[in-house]
């Protein structure tokens, strides 16, 4: 349970997978229809009156993705741990076995007790069953002894299916979260993270509920149904036929109520992911929802789609209770039946009262078989279902390998952005056709208005995306060649907004690190002092080891962003991405940050990429590339940009409410960086 909650709150946490990804986490499917779709049309439409026709496109689409193949899969994946399932089936047939021949001794016992006069109707009936009654009436601590047997052997199995079960979701868990966690930027971009979270959360319990439990007690279920009904066959023929005769009422009764029933609770899994995901979306981000006084909204919206929940839920226990009603019915009319008909046998001498006493235990074990076995057909479509969602995810083959291709990790000259487009999935282009190149070890501002594609233009270089027409390269060779993962680690990235994760200072900063097991004490340290964060983190009670709280929020907005800044240079990065946040920091704050960066780029001899929003870190630069709506629209020094008429830098200030004079004249005391502009 505790890994299930770490896993559900790593992938609920909403963080988003591009920090994650930038932080080169990745070490450890295309996009369908949502269910958030799809639970919109099923709200539009009166539950009660269409759940047939909703419910069958969900059992179609559930029903198309379970093929033999996911079996196959399962089974790989079983593989490992066949020695547990085998030696859990061996113990399940032993105790089986032991208590299915109990109720025929007993029998046989109560016949030599009763003065019986059909007892024993010849000497051929001096079966095996008779000796070993024989044997358990002049031994009962035998009798006892062999219900042990049973019921060790029945422990044993628990034991070993459970064991081998838990083994088996623990790595189909593990499996589909590295795929997960491998996927495309795109693949997050279409779909919504907490519903796949919730998705691998829920699909993971219902397939280990499935191949622990509900597997144990069907193969259990089956063999005894099966043993039962030998039984019954062997001890009376008559009274199995009349048993027999509400066979067909039995299963016309499953179908009927069975098939709502399994289709309901499947319609409740994806509406149930959906409540899930609003719930947890609000609550991860409840300053905003605080803020907006969104509270009463959200409380409503959560409600709306948990009344969907109700309407489903009313559906499957109408169906349920109707299931259990009429089995329950169809159980005592057999049953009696057999009272009736079997005291018959016993007046006219077919039958002894042993025989009927024994017919009786097995129809009763027979009875409850059935319907373990129906709840493990239930249980297996389910699990089934679940799994193969799950497998979709692990299949799901990204279309960037993290891990192939050149390992770079420095650049001789510079890195080329030639003729390069890209669009989001089922955008318009968001760069078109840009052309620019970063030499190394000088400074490259980007600036231009929000949304010009400022920000996309750092994801590429990042190979966060790659582009969809032309290319980018690293020293003449494409960037598609080149190994993303070692090239994500030999950049030092920091983020529009810091993101932390929940953990230490110390994990948090050794994320950014290829090896973190061979960074020192000392190198940490380094890195911190460098991003101006040793004094504060040091000044708190437990320093590195201060956990940060959920997305840092025991920190302030200035020193996350120093963490992250610490993260970035914790590997010495000889190329550094650098995103200005938009939104305001307080000045000392900023000041500081700003200081730090400034020292940074003027003694490493680094290589960096800026996202520039503030003249200051413009000024710094050494050559400045203004974009507007996905073009590149003026390109030079920052002097050569202050000379044109008109300048782009002087419309940007302008643009910003900054008079120019007084900005820069400004640039470099405290109260510049206080407007607005950071990293
Ligand atoms: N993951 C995404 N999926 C789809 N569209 C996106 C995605 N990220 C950004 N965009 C779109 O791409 C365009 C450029 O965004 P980008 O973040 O690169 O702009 P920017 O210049 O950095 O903006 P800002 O200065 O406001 O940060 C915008 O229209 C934005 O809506």
């Amino acid at each position: 349970m505790h890994c299930l909650s770490a896993l559900r709150s790593t992938f609920c946490s909403q963080l988003p997978t591009s920090t994650y990804r930038m932080l080169l986490q990745s070490r450890l499917t295309p996009g369908r229809t949502s269910k958030r779709d799809l639970t919109a049309k099923v709200r539009s439409q009166k539950w009660n009156q269409n759940i047939r026709r909703v419910d069958r496109r969900n059992t179609a689409y559930l029903l198309r993705h379970t093929t033999w193949k996911d079996l196959v899969e399962l089974y790989e994946i079983a593989k490992p741990f066949r020695k547990w399932i085998f030696l859990g089936t061996s113990f399940m047939v032993v105790s089986s076995g032991i208590f299915l021949i109990i109720p025929r001794i007993l029998g046989k016992l109560i016949d030599q007790f009763e003065s019986n006069p059909g007892f024993p109707r010849s000497d051929t009936e001096e079966e095996l069953t008779i000796k070993i009654a024989k044997f358990f009436k002049q031994h009962p601590m035998a009798l006892v002894g062999l219900l042990a047997v049973g019921a060790l052997a029945t422990a044993a199995k628990v034991y070993c299916l459970q064991i081998a079960g838990v083994n088996i979701v623990g790595s189909l868990r593990k499996a589909v979260y590295s795929s997960i966690i491998r996927q495309d930027m795109t693949f997050f971009d279409k779909n919504m993270v907490g519903e796949i979270g919730s998705r691998h959360a829920a699909d993971t319990v219902i397939v280990g509920y499935s191949v622990s439990s509900s597997l144990r007690a069907g193969v259990r279920a089956v063999l005894v149904g099966v043993g039962s009904v030998g039984m019954m066959l062997m001890t009376s023929l008559e009274l199995s036929t009349v048993s027999f005769l509400t066979a067909p009422i039995v299963i016309g009764i499953f179908k009927m109520f069975g098939r709502v029933q399994q289709q309901c609770t499947w319609q409740l899994q994806e509406v149930a992911a959906d409540v899930n995901q609003t719930a947890l979306e609000r609550m991860a981000n409840m300053k905003t929802v605080r803020m907006l006084s969104a509270e009463q909204q959200s409380i409503d919206e959560y409600c709306k789609k948990g009344e969907l929940v109700l309407d489903i839920s009313k559906t499957e226990a109408l169906a349920k209770g109707s299931l259990i009603g009429s089995f329950q019915f169809t159980g005592y009319s057999a049953f009696s039946s057999i009272l009736f008909y079997g005291s018959h046998l016993i007046n006219t001498g077919h039958i002894t009262y042993g025989e009927l006493s024994s017919f009786c235990l097995y129809a009763v074990l027979a009875a409850a078989s059935l319907s373990n076995i129906s709840g493990f057909y239930n249980e297996v479509m389910k699990g089934l279902g679940a799994s193969s969602r799950l497998l979709e995810l692990k299949n799901s083959q990204p279309v960037m390998n993290l891990n192939q291709g050149i390992r770079k990790t420095d650049i001789q000259n510079s890195i080329r952005f030639e003729n390069v487009s890209f669009a989001y999935a089922g955008r318009k282009k968001t760069l078109d056709n840009i052309s620019f190149h970063i030499p190394r070890g000088k400074i490259t501002a980007v600036i231009g208005p929000s949304g010009s594609g400022k920000s996309s233009i750092a994801s590429l270089m990042l190979r966060l995306y790659d582009p969809s027409e032309g290319k980018i390269t690293v020293d003449n060779t494409d960037l598609r060649d080149i190994n993303a993962t070692a090239w994500r680690h030999a950049i030092g990235t920091v983020g529009q907004e810091p993101v932390l994760f929940t953990c230490s200072i110390r994990e948090n900063i050794l994320l950014g690190a290829e090896y973190p097991e061979r960074i020192s004490q000392c190198d940490l340290e380094e890195a911190a002092q460098l991003a101006n964060a040793l004094d504060f983190i040091q000044g708190f009670e437990y320093g590195f080891e201060t956990m940060v709280g959920e997305h840092g929020c025991k920190l302030s907005g200035g020193q996350k962003q120093r963490i992250a800044i610490a993260r970035a240079l914790v590997s010495k990065p000889k190329i550094l991405i650098l995103d200005e946040a938009t939104s305001a920091l307080d000045a000392t704050s900023d000041y500081l940050i700003r200081m730090t960066l400034s020292n940074l780029l003027k003694n490493h001899n680094l290589t960096v990429l800026v996202v520039a929003h503030r003249l200051a870190t413009m000024q710094q630069a050494d050559q400045v590339v203004y974009v507007n709506r996905g073009r590149i629209e003026g390109q030079g020094t920052f002097d050569e940009m202050m000379k044109v008429q008109n300048s782009i830098v002087e419309q940007e200030a302008r643009r910003r409410g900054i008079p120019m004079n007084e900005q820069m004249s400004k640039v470099n005391t405290p109260v510049a960086y206080g407007f607005s502009l950071k990293f």
